[in-house]
């Protein structure tokens, strides 16, 4: 890694850490009252895209919660791919059956249904990602594993691809790195932003 990447993975490090205080701080009570308006931002979004089927991930209680919109989503017959983390440091994917554990070594909610073959992760005509922070220029910043941006750089071809924060977590722009892949949008409980890649 060189100097300037250093930098770069330091400067991420540092947002992720205040980031994440700043959710502990405020606590699932108030990302739970959000959900109504999030949920209404990506139920715009899926429509607009006429997406029948998505990837999107269980929310854990302090994330921006995804739960009232993939109850949406299963009313609708959408279907809806979540992902199972690898033991490689790697994501399998899993189709959303309502059925949930929480993921032994990470902590994070995971499907218990059997991981599908990883292409047909390329047939989804919508990715919602988490993230951490994101800029409005379409960089994001992650968990810091990496588990994200690897599957996107894997993928030959890849769908849109929006982040979900909170309002709070939207910036200009975010430390990037040339590995780190750009997002086309961002869902927040006020909105969608699109990212100059549209
Ligand atoms: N709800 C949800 N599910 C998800 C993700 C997510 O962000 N949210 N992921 C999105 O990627 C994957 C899990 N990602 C994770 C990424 C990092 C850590 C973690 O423990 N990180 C270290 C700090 C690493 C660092 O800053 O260098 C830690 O918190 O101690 C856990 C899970 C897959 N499933
Ligand atoms: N496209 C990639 N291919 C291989 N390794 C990668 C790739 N992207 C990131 N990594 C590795 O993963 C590690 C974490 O990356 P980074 O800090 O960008 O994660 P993140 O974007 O915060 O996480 P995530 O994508 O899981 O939400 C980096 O040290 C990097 O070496």
């Amino acid at each position: 890694m060189s100097e300037d990447e250093h930098a770069i993975e330091d400067a991420k490090r540092a947002l992720r850490r205040r980031l994440r205080t700043e959710r502990a701080e405020r606590g699932p009570t108030w990302a739970a009252e959000r959900a109504p308006a999030l949920a209404a931002r990506l139920q715009e979004l899926t429509g607009s895209l006429e997406a029948r089927t998505i990837s999107a991930y269980l929310s854990t209680p302090d994330e921006p919660d995804t739960r009232a919109f993939l109850t949406w989503a299963a009313a609708q017959g959408i279907r809806v791919l979540l992902p199972v983390i690898r033991e490689d440091g790697l994501l399998d994917w899993a189709e959303h059956d309502g059925t949930e554990t929480i993921e032994a070594t990470l902590g994070m909610p995971e499907p218990t249904a059997d991981a599908l073959a990883p292409t047909e992760l390329e047939s989804v005509d919508l990715m919602l990602i988490p993230a951490t922070a994101v800029g409005r220029d379409g960089s994001r910043l992650g968990g810091g594993r990496g588990f994200f941006d690897k599957t996107i750089a894997a993928m030959a071809e890849c769908p849109p691809v929006y982040a979900v924060v909170h309002d709070e977590e939207l910036f200009d722009s975010v430390p990037h790195a040339s590995y780190d892949q750009p997002v086309d949008g961002v869902v927040t409980p006020s909105g969608i932003h699109l990212t100059p890649r549209n």
